[in-house]
C-alpha cells in the first residue's frame, strides 16, 4: 500500500476506534492526529480549545495533516471538522485515499453521551444545533474516494469491508 488511508467524518462515527484497527489489519502504521495535537499541547482538546483557541487547534490540524497525508502506508484518523479546511481537503484528496465513514444522524445521536465530556464543540449546543452542524457538515464530507455506510457495523464489520472496499481499487 503506497498512498495513506485517510478516515473522515462526524465527531464519535469511529474513525479512531477503526483507524487503529484497520492499521492492525494492513499490518500498517496508524497515526490519530487529533492524538498528536494532544501530545504536542499535553492536553486534551477541550483545554486546547479554552486555553489557545479553536483557531490554533486548526492551524497546528491543518499543518499536521497536510504533512501526514503525503506519508506512505499509514492509516490517518483526522477530526471531524479537518475537512472544513480546503487546504487539508485538496491535500489528502491528491496524496491519499480518503474513506468517509456516513452514519445517519438518528444512529448518531444514541452515542452523544459518550462525545459530550471530550468533543468542545458539542458543548453548550442544543440537539437542534448539532443536527444543523451534523447537516452543514456533510457536505464537506462529500469529497472523499470511499463511502462507507456505517450503520450498525460493528468494529470487526467496518474494518473488513473497508479492507474488501480497498482491494477494489
Ligand atoms: N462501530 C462501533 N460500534 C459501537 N461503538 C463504537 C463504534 N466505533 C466507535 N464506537 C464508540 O464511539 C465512540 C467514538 O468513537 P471514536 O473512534 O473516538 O470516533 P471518532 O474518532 O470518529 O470521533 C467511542 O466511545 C467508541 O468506543
Ligand atoms: O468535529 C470537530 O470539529 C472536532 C472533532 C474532534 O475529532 P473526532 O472527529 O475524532 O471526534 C476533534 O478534532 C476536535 O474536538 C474537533
Ligand atoms: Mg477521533
Amino acid at each position: 500500500m503506497k498512498k495513506s488511508i485517510v478516515l473522515i467524518g462526524f465527531m464519535g462515527v469511529g474513525k479512531t476506534t477503526l483507524g487503529k484497527e484497520l492499521a492492525r489489519k494492513l499490518q500498517c502504521g496508524f497515526l490519530d492526529i487529533d492524538a498528536e495535537i494532544e501530545a504536542k499541547y499535553g492536553m486534551e482538546a477541550v483545554d486546547i480549545f479554552n486555553v489557545y483557541g479553536e483557531k490554533e487547534f486548526r492551524k497546528t490540524e491543518r499543518e499536521m495533516i497536510v504533512d501526514a497525508c503525503q506519508l506512505e502506508g499509514k492509516v490517518i484518523s483526522v477530526g471531524g471538522g479537518a475537512f472544513m479546511q480546503e487546504e487539508i481537503r485538496k491535500a489528502c484528496m491528491e496524496h491519499a485515499i480518503v474513506i468517509f465513514l456516513d452514519m445517519s444522524f438518528g444512529y448518531w445521536k444514541e452515542r452523544i453521551s459518550l462525545l459530550l465530556p471530550t468533543r468542545p464543540v458539542l458543548q453548550g449546543k442544543s440537539l437542534e444545533e448539532i443536527k444543523s452542524l451534523f447537516d452543514e457538515r456533510q457536505a464537506i464530507y462529500n469529497e472523499h474516494h470511499i463511502r462507507l455506510p456505517i450503520d450498525n457495523l460493528d468494529v470487526d464489520a467496518a474494518v473488513q469491508t473497508i479492507h474488501d472496499k480497498l482491494k477494489l481499487l
